[in-house]
């Protein structure tokens, strides 16, 4: 396990995995998932942690879940502290708000990509061949661009700290080695997501992309699991800022970016030298911001 991790993992749990922001743990036959404060900019996890950002965004994830409950049934069990295991009690202020019990679920290794807008390596793969993962797309995009319908452009996972490998939905139909689960995936994901873009456009939030990762109950049941639609699994845009043909406002991040990019920092983003800390004004204006994409979103205050 990666040393940066180890001051954040509960001992005394049964720890099984970390990414970049959250921690995996065993209880029983089902699952925690612990979202941290942390915050990534530039592929970088910084030093600096966000107040409450585990807790906002956890609590967006489960917001999300029961809004798509009609569309797709989920992995969660439940988020409330007061309801989990008796050996989770010890750790429960720990966790409170920031955890969520799920089943345990056979995942398939497919991370599930429905894009509204053309950025980041989807609009890269564009310029070099105007398909997006195998797909033709019309001509003169740009970055940013609004696309006429959602796209289904899925990646397979890629080893810790690497970026996942953009695939074509024939390959990834192959790899998984079943093509009724492949076009199940991409109806559920491009479904899901159309209606989460319409939720988060008519409250002044453009989801430009986002993540999904799906599992099968023990019964074969294909479930939503992981987060979802979080500024973590998503771009998040304000939508009174959109100008295609340039980089996008990021709702939650710019603030980093823009202290990181600025001379303030006293930081290259071209060398390999991690970032350094961030101020206090910017680590609480980012704050604000996962705050106000919560509340704008749910329409209820962030406690
Ligand atoms: C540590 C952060 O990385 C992840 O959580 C990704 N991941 C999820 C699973 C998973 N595995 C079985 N059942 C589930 N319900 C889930 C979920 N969610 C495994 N890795």
């Amino acid at each position: 396990m990666n040393r940066r991790y180890s001051e954040r993992v509960i001992t005394g749990l049964n720890h099984l995995a970390s990414g970049k922001i959250r921690d995996l743990y065993a209880v029983g036959d089902d699952l925690l998932l612990v979202a941290s404060d942390k915050i990534s900019a530039f592929d970088y996890v910084l030093e600096s942690e966000i107040p409450d950002k585990g807790r906002i965004l956890t609590q967006l994830s489960m917001w999300w879940f029961r809004q798509l409950a009609d569309l797709v049934p989920n992995h969660v069990i439940s988020a409330d502290v007061e309801q989990f295991p008796a050996e989770l009690q010890p750790y429960k202020e720990e966790l409170r708000g920031r955890s969520m019990l799920c089943r345990k679920l056979s995942m398939v290794q497919v991370e599930c990509v429905a894009r509204g807008y053309l950025t980041g390596s989807g609009l890269a793969e564009y310029e070099r061949t105007r398909t997006a993962n195998g797909v033709p797309l019309p001509p003169g995009l740009v970055d940013g661009s609004r696309l006429d319908r959602p796209i289904f452009t899925p990646a397979m996972k890629a080893e810790v700290g690497q970026h996942d490998e953009n695939v074509s939905f024939e390959d990834m139909a192959e790899r998984i080695g079943d093509p009724e689960l492949a076009a199940q995936l991409k109806d559920l994901t491009l479904a899901v997501y159309s209606r989460a873009r319409e939720i988060a456009e008519e409250r002044g939030i453009i989801l430009a992309d986002t993540k999904f990762e799906f599992g099968r109950l023990r019964g074969g049941t294909l479930v939503l699991a992981d987060e979802v639609l979080t500024p973590d699994s998503s771009r998040f845009w304000p939508a009174d800022e959109w100008k295609p043909g340039r980089t996008q406002s990021s709702f939650d991040k710019q603030y980093v970016r823009d202290w990181l990019s600025s001379p303030a920092s006293g930081w290259d983003r071209k060398s390999d030298t991690p970032p350094p800390v961030l101020p206090e004004e910017v680590v609480q204006a980012t704050r604000a911001r996962y705050v106000e994409a919560y509340e704008r979103l749910t329409g209820a205050k962030f406690d």
